[in-house]
């Protein structure tokens, strides 16, 4: 492995997770591109966190195969030290200080940058000789943040790691994972339920089901799968009707409406006439409505 790498691919072949009764992952076959941030999203329960201990070694899968890097990670030397699995839990040495911990981590990861770990305390405003034991739950996640982006792993799996941050932090948090990225280009899942602040982060959606893939796509594409009319409520109500509606939102006398499916030529020249500003769909509401219990629908699938 070299400090430079682009990030590394992953691949599951039908790879089922049992716990007991429970099954967490059925039967997933699935292909993460190198070099891209994924958003893995789902419901509660639907897998996430189980896929990212697969990938992250933490245990083996009950069936089928996971390969990261093209390799199996289980008790594989060359490829745990590039795989960082940061959780909400946080997976930190509680009792000690913060730059013991970033000692521990850094002799365990190869491409580990102790400049951007120190840029990313100011920016969290971590003090180094405080030990995470006694932070509070927003700055644990802070720290999480602070091990996973200075790790700069080839593959980095960020599941949920924003609990707990004010809205500031958040956002200082999408911008220095941007940045970073840019600069050291590497293979990032990130798992959010927030999922309005982290569309413009995702070039690829990994969307699961109770532990099946319903989507599995490049963000792009499936935004293209509907569309949103703003404008006078009266003239959305009119060029929505016989569509698909996903989502109406209402302020004052404007209407937001996302609609399912794309639109013809006539219907972006007949939304104009009408003073109706067409839009990509939210993320956020196709994945509402995706995953709604009554529904099976099933868009993309898995590549
Ligand atoms: N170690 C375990 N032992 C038993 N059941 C487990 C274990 N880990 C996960 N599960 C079960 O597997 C299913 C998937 O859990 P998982 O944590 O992967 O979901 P998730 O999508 O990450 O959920 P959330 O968004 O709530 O964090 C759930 O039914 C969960 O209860």
């Amino acid at each position: 492995m070299t400090a430079t790498t682009a990030g590394w691919g992953v691949e599951l072949q039908g790879v089922t997770q049992r716990f007991g009764d429970v099954v967490a992952l059925d039967d997933v076959s699935l292909t993460v591109r190198p070099g891209t941030i994924t958003g893995l999203l789902g419901r509660n329960g639907s897998g996430k966190s189980t896929l990212g201990s697969l990938l992250a070694a933490f245990r083996r899968p009950t069936a089928g195969r996971v390969l990261v890097d093209g390799e199996e990670p289980w008790e594989n030397e060359r490829v745990v030290p590039g795989v960082c699995f940061v959780r909400e839990s946080g997976d930190v040495l509680d009792d000690f200080s913060i730059k013991d911990n970033l000692a521990y981590v850094s002799g365990a990861r190869p491409t580990f940058s102790h400049e951007l770990a120190g840029e990313l305390l100011d920016l969290f405003e971590l003090d180094p000789k405080r030990k995470p034991g006694k932070f509070s739950r927003g700055k644990k996640s802070a720290f999480g943040i602070v091990l996973g982006l200075a790790s700069r792993a080839p593959l980095t799996i960020l599941d949920e790691v924003h609990l707990g941050l004010d809205a500031p932090s958040r956002y200082a948090f999408y911008d220095a994972l941007l940045a970073d990225y840019a600069a050291h280009p590497r293979t990032i899942v990130l798992s959010s339920h927030l999922i309005g602040e982290i569309e413009r982060l995702v070039e690829d959606v990994v969307v699961l089901d109770r532990g099946r893939v319903l989507v599995a796509q490049d963000a792009e594409t499936l935004r293209a799968e509907g569309v949103s009319v703003t404008g006078p409520a009266a003239a959305v109500e009119a060029f929505v009707a016989g569509r698909e509606v996903l989502a109406t939102q209402r302020l004052g006398g404007t209407t937001q409406a996302t609609v399912r499916g794309g639109v013809a030529e006539g219907d972006v020249r007949r939304a104009r006439q009408d003073g109706l500003e067409l839009g990509p769909v939210p993320l956020q509401d196709l994945f509402v409505h995706l995953t709604d219990p009554q529904r099976a629908t099933h868009v993309g699938g898995a590549r």
